[in-house]
């Protein structure tokens, strides 16, 4: 199995704070992946990373055998928030149209086909302002443009908060069947027992680094618990115990 993502030995500092420290991680194409850590255990800023948005300062990032920075980008699709799409377009009458169209033009991989599949699953309406649309919506928006893009490795960062059930439940479906074979989606969330249906493996990140990469099979044989469960007794320290 070729390999979609290696990290070697990564860390990142913010305003003389360490952030990540030794991270290092090997992951195989194809599979979808859980990213998981508490609140401020570094998910957004590992994602942001790995799709160059942000520089590290030491260590090496490969998407699909590519390191450098700039090159990334065009194997990595990342969900972005909507709020940086309206102030990018300095308009306050941004339709969700006019952001596709954005993406049509500055993303040569982006398929309109399967945003417009995508789209009609999740009713997205294409003439509605994004200023008006509701959180839900704006998610399922944010999640259809960034698997209509056709790259190796795709980054959801949180695509479930502030949605209700029944969207979350449409949105975990849409991942489902969209997902490429060939491409490999990882995926942040909170709501843990919901996505864990969807997930290959799972990544731990605890005391600002990866504590622990396994697959989901793994974690429920050797453990008689749910993903939830593991994860929740892995941050209570409670696994030390047995
Ligand atoms: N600009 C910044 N300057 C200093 N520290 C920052 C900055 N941005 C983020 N951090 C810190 O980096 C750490 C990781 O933040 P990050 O947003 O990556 O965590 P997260 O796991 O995505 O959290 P959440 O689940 O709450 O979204 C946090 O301690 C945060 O306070």
């Amino acid at each position: 199995m070729s390999k979609v993502l290696e990290i070697n030995d990564l860390n990142y500092k913010k305003n003389n704070k360490l952030i990540l420290k030794d991270i290092n991680l090997n992951l195989d194409n194809g599979k979808i992946i859980g990213l998981l850590g508490a609140n401020g255990a570094g998910k957004t800023t590992l994602m942001r990373l790995i799709a160059g948005v942000k520089a590290k300062n030491s260590g090496q990032i490969s998407v699909a055998g590519i390191d450098n920075k700039a090159a990334r980008k065009s194997c990595v699709s990342m969900t972005y928030s909507l709020v940086s799409f309206r102030k990018g377009m300095g308009e306050k009458n941004t339709k969700v149209k006019d952001v596709v169209k954005f993406y049509i033009d500055i993303y040569p991989d982006f398929s309109f086909e399967k945003y417009q599949a995508m789209a009609q699953f999740l009713e997205i309406p294409c003439d509605d302002k994004i200023a008006n649309l509701s959180t839900g919506t704006g998610e399922k928006l944010v999640i259809a443009l960034t698997l209509a893009r056709q790259v190796p490795l795709y980054l959801l960062d949180e695509p479930l908060n502030g949605v209700d059930i029944m969207a979350r439940k449409k949105i975990i479906k849409s991942i489902i069947q969209w997902k490429s074979d060939d491409s490999t989606i990882i995926i942040s969330s909170h709501y843990v027992k919901e996505i864990s249906s969807l997930l290959d493996d799972v990544i731990i990140l605890k005391d600002q680094t990866v504590y622990q990469v396994s697959s989901v099979e793994d974690i429920q044989e050797q453990n008689h618990l749910g993903i939830e469960e593991y994860y929740e007794k892995v941050y209570e320290g409670g696994l030390d115990d047995e």
